[in-house]
This record gives C-alpha cells, sequence and structure tokens, in this order.
C-alpha cells in the first residue's frame, strides 16, 4: 500500500495538464458493449478504476487492448451476460453494465455493487427506468436479472430525492439505443459526462436528441458501427488544482480546463476573491495568495449546480479562508469523512446534518498523519497537506489512485513537496502499526 508524504507550504508556479474524466470513461468503456466492431477510446486516465473496468469487460468475453497508455481498443464479438460479484464488489460505477448488456443480449445479470463510504448509494432508479422499458426485473441473491425479450421503447422519469442519477441516465440511455421504438428520459441528468457518452453514442450511430438538457428522446435502431472516440477532460481533477492554487502561493495555469464545465466552482471562486483568468483553449490561470480569500457558502446540487465531487476540497479550502462558511451536501447528505481527518490537522469544521460548519483559521494547518476514506477525501487531504506547516502523512492513497493520474507527479512539476512511498517506510508511530 503507499502513503505519500507532503512537506506543506511550497509555492506552485508552471502549468499542469488534466487527463481524461474517469466518470465519463467508465460508462463509455460500458458502451463499447453494445457493438460487435472496434471502439478505440483515447484520453483515457491510467487509473485503477478503469483497469478495472476493462478487466470486467474482457471477463464477459470483449477483447480488450491497450495500444499505448491512453488508448484502449475494445471489440465486444460475443459476450456474456453476467457480471460476477466478485469483479462488481471492486467498483461501483460497474452497475452501467446493466443498460449494454439489456440492449445487445437482451438479458443481465449483474452483481449489486456493494456498500459505499461516501452514504447510501441505490440503484432503485436504474431499476425503475428499465422496468418503463418493458424488461422484466427481478433482485436475488445479490444479483439483478433482467429479461429484456420484450423490451419497447417507454417514457421513464429519473427524479429522484436528490435529483437525477448520473450512472442511472447513462443506463436508461445505454438500454434504450438498441430497444425497438422511442424511449423519452425526463430529468435526465445532465452532467459534462452523459453529454460525453450520448456523443459517443451518436458517433456509433445512435439516434438521440435533447443532448444536454434534462429531457432525452432516443429512437432505437437494429445496430450500433464501431467508433474511435476521444473522452473529455476530466473537470473535477482541473478544479482540484484551481482550488489548490487558490490557497497557496501560486501562479499556475491548468490545461484541460475547460470553464464552461466549471461554472458553479468559477463563481464560487470569484465570489471569494480568488484571481484567476480564462485563457484560450480550455486554460486557466489561477494566481493565489494565501489568507486572502474570503469565506463563501456552498451548496453541492446536481449540474451544473456545484460538483459533490469538489465539495471535499472546497471543505479544505474553506479551512484556511479566515471566516465562517457553511458547506451543505445535497447530493450525499452523509459524504464528509474527510472532516474528522481535517479536524486532526487543526480545522475548525463542526458537522450539522447535511451541513459543515468551517471556521476557517487565520493561521496555517499543522502537518500530521491523517488517513484517506475515499477519493475526493484523499484530494482534500492532500491539499490540506500543502497548505500546512510541517509533514503530513497521508495513509490509503489507493482511493486517490482511483481517480487522479500521477497526482504526485503532476503536484512536484508545480513545485509542491509531494513523496510516494511504501507504507511500509512510514514511521510505525505515525502508522498506528506495532
Ligand atoms: C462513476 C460516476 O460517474 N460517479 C459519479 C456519479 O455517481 P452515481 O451515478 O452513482 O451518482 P447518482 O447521480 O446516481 O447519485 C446521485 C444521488 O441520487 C441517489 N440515487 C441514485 C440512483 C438511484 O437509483 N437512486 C438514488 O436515490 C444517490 O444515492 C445520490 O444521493 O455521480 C455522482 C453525483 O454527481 C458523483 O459523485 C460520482 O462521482
Ligand atoms: C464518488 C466518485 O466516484 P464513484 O461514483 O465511482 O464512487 C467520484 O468520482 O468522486
Amino acid at each position: 500500500m503507499d502513503v505519500f508524504r507532503i512537506n506543506g507550504g511550497r509555492p506552485l508556479r508552471g502549468e499542469v495538464t488534466v487527463s481524461g474524466a474517469k466518470n465519463a470513461c467508465l460508462p463509455i468503456f460500458a458502451a463499447t458493449l453494445l457493438t460487435g466492431e472496434t471502439c478505440v477510446i483515447e484520453n483515457v486516465p491510467d487509473l485503477s478504476d478503469l483497469r478495472f473496468m476493462a478487466e470486467i469487460i474482457e471477463n464477459l468475453g470483449a477483447e480488450v487492448e491497450r495500444p499505448d497508455k491512453n488508448t484502449w481498443r475494445i471489440t465486444a464479438k460475443n459476450i456474456t451476460h453476467r457480471a460476477p460479484y466478485d469483479l462488481v464488489r471492486r467498483m461501483r460505477a460497474s452497475v452501467c453494465l446493466l443498460g449494454p448488456l439489456v440492449a445487445r443480449l437482451k438479458k443481465a445479470e449483474v452483481s449489486l455493487p456493494g456498500g459505499c463510504v461516501i452514504g447510501p448509494r441505490p440503484i432503485d432508479l436504474h431499476l425503475k427506468g428499465l422496468a418503463k422499458l418493458n424488461c422484466e426485473v427481478d433482485v436475488r441473491a445479490g444479483y439483478v436479472h433482467i429479461d429484456a425479450k420484450r423490451a419497447r421503447g417507454g417514457h421513464v422519469f429519473l427524479g429522484g430525492r436528490h435529483g437525477s442519477t448520473v450512472t442511472g441516465t447513462a443506463n436508461i440511455l445505454m438500454a434504450a439505443v438498441l430497444t425497438p421504438g422511442v424511449t423519452r428520459i425526463e430529468s435526465a441528468a445532465c452532467e459534462p459526462e452523459v453529454v460525453d457518452l450520448c456523443k459517443m453514442l451518436l458517433s456509433m450511430g445512435a439516434k438521440i436528441e435533447g443532448v444536454g438538457s434534462h429531457c432525452l428522446t432516443i429512437e432505437g435502431v437494429d445496430k450500433l458501427n464501431g467508433t474511435t472516440y476521444r473522452v473529455i477532460d476530466d473537470r473535477i481533477e482541473a478544479g482540484t488544482y484551481l482550488i489548490a492554487a487558490a490557497m497557496l502561493d501560486a501562479d499556475i495555469t491548468v490545461n484541460g480546463a475547460h470553464p464552461e464545465d466549471l461554472s458553479a466552482l468559477l463563481d464560487k471562486l470569484e465570489e471569494a476573491g480568488a484571481d484567476f483568468s480564462i485563457e484560450l483553449g480550455g486554460r486557466i490561470r489561477m494566481r493565489g495568495t494565501p489568507g486572502t480569500l474570503n469565506p463563501v457558502d456552498v451548496i453541492t446540487l446536481p449540474h451544473p449546480g456545484f460538483p459533490t465531487d469538489l465539495q471535499a476540497q472546497m471543505c479544505t479550502l474553506m479551512s484556511v479562508t479566515p471566516g465562517l462558511s457553511i458547506i451543505t451536501e445535497r447530493v450525499y447528505p452523509n459524504r464528509f469523512m474527510h472532516v474528522p481527518e481535517l479536524q486532526r490537522m487543526g480545522a475548525d469544521i463542526a458537522i450539522e446534518g447535511a451541513s459543515a460548519i468551517v471556521k476557517g483559521r487565520r493561521n496555517p494547518l499543522s502537518g500530521a498523519p491523517v488517513m484517506a476514506s475515499d477519493l475526493r477525501a484523499s484530494a482534500a487531504l492532500i491539499l490540506a497537506a500543502m497548505a500546512a506547516h510541517g509533514e503530513t502523512w497521508v495513509q490509503r492513497i489507493y482511493h486517490l489512485d482511483r481517480g487522479y493520474e500521477n497526482f504526485d507527479e503532476k503536484l512536484r512539476g508545480l513545485g509542491a513537496d509531494v513523496e510516494r512511498l511504501n507504507q511500509d517506510q512510514m514511521p510505525k508511530d505515525l502508522s498506528g502499526e506495532s
């Protein structure tokens, strides 16, 4: 297991380039199962989640090749309909195999993905949507069983308690593209990753209208073709660098930061008084001076609202911004696992219901051994460590490796003092291991 050792207080300078978007790639990999022809997917980040997804797809019978680090070639000529527990449990997003299997094979058996530290993540809306396409849906012995022999287009409403569902929209969309008749998805998620999936499906010959809106109309076709498709840049990775630069002594340019995908974050950073400029070609330059921002309140919401996947990083920023801010989670009301670890570094945060009440400090945080609980919590702790006085050890970096390609290398390229070590190299009195 890897750990990061970070010495805080280093200025950031230079340029960093973001990788392809994990959350766009995952359903796009699943979509390659919709055709027997070859799909070439470019700009794929080198991440454990994508390697798992490729493994599951290969296990279903597809031929999977990787001509270079960021390109995958997938040919799903003959595939089977069962994705077993031992593979699916490793990655929640494998639930988005349901749609393509239903569409292509008219049946699917996919294990339920299991628990998640950021809170309950049911798939009731996915299943309700498939039932509206006239599929027979049954959950037994830990598996979702779908019989789609009589599937036809239908009217699906995907609004839930916390808004729409991103992978649920991807599932219904992928099921509908090869299902006879017209499907209308209302209250569809419109995250940039869903738009990217739509564009990939269009390039395969799918018929979809309303792309980017909350209402998608899909006319089922008999067959889809192969494609070569380049995945969008990762807005969450870009946002993470922008937040880091806003709170440190920094002057950096983030390549692959597309302002149209980052409006809610940029709006909040502007309100806080951050000094940034949008440059041509998907580049944002951020200059930071510690302690100069104003506190802002944040509420996470489905797109185009403030993304929950940047909430933890925002908690770090507000922890070092003097004054009071309230950060409210409307997507995953319990997604605050980073808070106790930030408190260990001196952050003054209280959780009240679905809100974090953050009293930003005038003095820097202090380095400490901390434990990452999930992907974005890892990023929040690394940012906190970069702003802190002294040395921080961040354990369980495998969470980070799910979603940030070469994060340590990229941060070092900007001047941060971040080192990846093996757990064995961590002093035993700090790791808590005897
Ligand atoms: C692989 C991927 O793309 N992951 C992203 C995706 O997750 P994911 O697609 O799993 O998230 P959803 O959009 O489905 O979940 C949003 C909310 O709806 C609830 N819900 C969802 C489905 C359902 O059937 N019933 C239900 O109640 C969830 O518990 C959650 O509270 O979108 C989330 C919200 O932007 C992001 O944080 C994740 O990074
Ligand atoms: C929560 C996330 O991913 P997943 O849905 O794959 O758990 C994330 O990307 O922040």
